[in-house]
Order: structure tokens, then sequence, then C-alpha cells
């Protein structure tokens, strides 16, 4: 009972939250690069709760759509072109929800403003450009996130709490969206814009990469299946990976899902982890193999589901033939940073894009987070390689590389 009755406030106050905060002196003014659809989740509504940071200024190319996005989420300024906003010296972050293609080009020329930035995921359209960005491109002093905001809520520190990498045997991380959400001609679905589903749902392999906490040795398969008017665009991947530690891997995600397929059984973000038998700590022939399985590791503050499931066996010190065998089931939740032992303010209502929000602007405040959560530039690029490794074993074409180059300065 006092779940559901959690459930309802939690999502109620998600909707509806208390009243924000008054904006402290010294808070920072981010500006958007264009109207998008994933700005009020994922910037607007997180700074509304946020005390040091201001939405400034929105750029957008038509100048109507421009104008009623400000006006509809109450952003007090708007440009006319992405570089006049990266031209005004007020705005010190910006924010990056371009289509994936123009991520590269836009990050480099926000950088080279002077201007911290939130990056949308995936980060940029292959490893080429990744390695171009995060390893030569970032000025001294300033912040790069790309933006894997899944990873800074507290139900996912949780999940990685109940995992041993070094011992992870298998681990498989799914992630369908219903096709309803997106139109045929969204971005999700452009060559040229770095669409594709291993793109956009690239969180599959980002979570699997967390699982075993290492870079995938192998890709050993992936399939895909691809858009009917252009055979470079997959709407629809699995993939299978060998992992050093001699685990294997597996991603599966579709941008075109069935209603019913995606949340039956949480397909649109689930993972399920099994591992390798191991010797009980100071018992003497006792083993246990541990399964973990994660509903919803998107977007825990609605809701999550961590299943640990520890089965026990006990063996005969001389013959090794199995004398007991009996399961141990757990299920863990955590909608705060306490609930998951970090010593840390939180609210069950605050999305992960608040989290994400928070450490960037600790990052950027020179402030330590105490959750430990940040995304590296060499992350960024390992991520990146393996979706090229993915592509590459398909047999499709890497997302373009961007042609613009950096002016010298
Ligand atoms: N973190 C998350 O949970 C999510 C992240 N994303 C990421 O955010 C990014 C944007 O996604 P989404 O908001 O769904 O996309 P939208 O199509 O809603 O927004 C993309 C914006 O890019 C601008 N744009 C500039 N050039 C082009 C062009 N040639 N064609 C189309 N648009 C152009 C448009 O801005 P203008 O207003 O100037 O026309 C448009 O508003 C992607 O990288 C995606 O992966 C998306 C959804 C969720
Ligand atoms: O969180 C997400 O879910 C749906 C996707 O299409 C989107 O781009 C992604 O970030």
């Amino acid at each position: 009972m006092s779940s559901i009755l959690g459930f309802l406030q939690r999502n109620w106050q998600i909707i509806s939250p208390p009243s924000p905060p008054p904006k402290q002196e010294g808070a920072l003014k981010f500006g958007i690069l264009g109207a998008a659809n994933i700005g009020p989740n994922a910037l607007i509504h997180p700074a509304s709760l946020h005390p040091e940071v201001i939405v400034q200024a929105v750029a957008a190319r038509d100048k109507t759509k421009a104008e009623a996005y400000a006006r509809k989420h109450g952003i007090p300024e708007v440009k006319y072109t992405y570089d006049d906003l990266l031209a005004d010296p007020s705005i010190t972050c910006v924010y990056i929800p371009l289509p994936n293609g123009l991520h590269y080009e836009w990050a480099l020329k926000s950088l080279q403003a002077g201007k911290h930035v939130l990056l949308e995921k995936p980060s940029v359209s292959n490893s080429v450009e990744a390695k171009l960005l995060f390893s030569s491109s970032i000025p001294p002093g300033l912040v790069l996130l790309e933006a894997f905001h899944y990873r800074f809520q507290p139900s996912w520190l949780l999940f990685l709490q109940q995992l041993d990498p070094e011992n992870v045997a298998s681990a498989k991380v799914d992630m369908h969206i219903p096709s309803l959400l997106f139109g045929k001609d969204d971005v999700r679905f452009k060559y040229a814009l770095g669409g594709g589903a291993l793109m956009d749902l690239t969180y599959t392999m980002s979570v699997l990469r967390g699982i075993f906490k290492s870079e995938p040795a192998e890709c050993l398969d992936s399939k895909v299946e691809t858009v009917s008017d252009d055979p470079r665009v997959d709407y629809k991947y699995s993939g299978v990976w060998q992992f050093p530690n001699g685990g294997i891997g597996e991603t599966s995600g579709s941008l075109q899902a069935g209603l019913i397929e995606a949340f039956s059984g949480f397909k649109f973000a689930r993972a399920k982890v099994v591992h390798k038998p191991v010797a009980v700590d100071g018992k003497e022939g006792e083993e246990r193999v541990r399964t973990v399985r994660m509903a919803n590791w998107v977007m825990g503050a609605m809701y999550h589901r961590i299943e640990v499931e520890d089965e026990y066996v006990l063996r005969d010190r001389d013959t090794r033939e199995v004398v007991k065998r009996w399961k141990v089931n757990e299920v863990k939740k955590a909608y705060t940073f306490r609930e998951a032992g970090v010593d840390q303010d939180s609210e069950p209502y605050w999305l992960t894009y608040k989290h994400q929000l928070d450490a960037f602007v600790d990052r950027v405040k020179g402030r330590e987070s105490k959750t430990g959560t940040w995304i590296s530039g060499e992350d960024s690029i390992n991520q990146a390689r393996m979706i090229d490794m993915a592509y590459e074993k398909a047999g499709l074409p890497l997302r373009p590389t961007s042609e613009y180059r950096a002016v010298q300065r």
C-alpha cells in the first residue's frame, strides 16, 4: 500500500513539483541550441528546480518557432541563429540537443566560444569525431559532458552495487521504444544527421559497459533491420559482445516496437545480469550464483525494481556432490541517494536529468560531487567506439564524419 502511495506521490510531484527555489547570485546562464523536443525534460524543468541554473536563451533556425518555444517555456531571450547565441558573453553554458550528426560541430564551436557544454547522447557520430572532440578540443577550465542522464540516478548506483563486474558471466540489456513516438521523418531515421537505432538507443551499450566495468574485446555478432527507404539506417538491432573477463553481453534495441511489446516485462529498459559461481567467504563448500534484474534503468524515479536472486549450493568436501541447494531473493529500490547509501541530499521525484544537471553544475563550479558519477572524455570515446564496432560487424557504414573543422585561433 505504501509503495502504491509512494508511486502516486512521486509521479504527481514529477509532473507538478513543489515551488521552484529562488535563483542564487552567480547562477549559470544556459542557452539551448535548437527548439528541440527533449529540451523541456532534459534541461528546462530540471533548471527550474535548481537555484544555480537559469535558462536564459534559446536559438532556433525559424524565428516563429524560436519565439513560440521561448514563450511556452518562460525563456527570456530568443536568438535567431545558433552563432548569435554562442556570441553572447552572458551565456556561460550551452545545452546541445541537436540531431546527432550536428553534435560534433556545435560542441566544438561552443567550446571555442568559451562555453561549458552539456551535449546530448550519443555525443558524436563516430569514434573519429569522439577522439577529435574529447582528446584535444576541450580548452582548460571548460566542462564537456555527454548527457548519459540514467547514470546519475540513485537507482542506477544501487543496481551497480549489486554487481561484481569481474565475475559477470552474462548480461542482457534491452531498450524497445514504441513506434508511435517517432514519425518517418524523425531525425532518428536520417543517415546524414547521424540517425539509426544503434545511435539513438546507444544506452544499451553504455549499460553493458557499466555492468562489466570494462570495454568489449570484440563484437561477436551484430544484426540490424533497416528502414525501407534507406538501407544505411537501422531501426532495430541486436548484438553479442565478448568482454575481457570471458563474459558475454547482449544488447537489443528497437525504435519501432509495439506498445505492448515495449511495456511487457519492462522491455523498454531492462537488464539481466548472471554471475559466475563464486565461493562464499568463510563457508567451506558453499558457492553462490547471483542473478540481478533491473526493470526501468532509464527513468527510475517513476518506478524501478531491482531483483537480486542468490542461488546457493553446498557441496560435499570430498565428493563435490551437491548436498543442499537454496535461494535467497531480495527486491531493492533507491529513490534517493541516501537509499543507495550515498550521503547526498535528493528528492524522490527528481528525474535523472536533475541529478545530471546537479553534477554538471558542481563540475562547472569546481565542487566535488558526493555521488562520484561523471562521464569522462575517455568514456565517451569508448562508447562511440562500441557503436562503431556494432555498425562494422553488421556491415553498415559508420555515421558520417562532420566536415566541420575548427577555426584555428
Ligand atoms: N537524454 C534524453 O533522454 C534524450 C535525448 N535525445 C537526444 O537529443 C537530440 C535531439 O532529439 P529530439 O529532441 O528528439 O529531436 P528534435 O527533432 O525534437 O530536435 C532537434 C533540433 O535540432 C535542430 N536542428 C538543427 N538542424 C537540423 C536539421 N538539419 N534537421 C532537423 N533538426 C535540426 C532543430 O532545431 P531548430 O529549432 O533550430 O529547428 C530541432 O529542434 C538527439 O541527439 C537525441 O539523441 C532525445 C530524446 C531523449
Ligand atoms: O531516452 C530515450 O528514449 C527514447 C529515445 O528515442 C531517445 O532519444 C532516448 O534518449
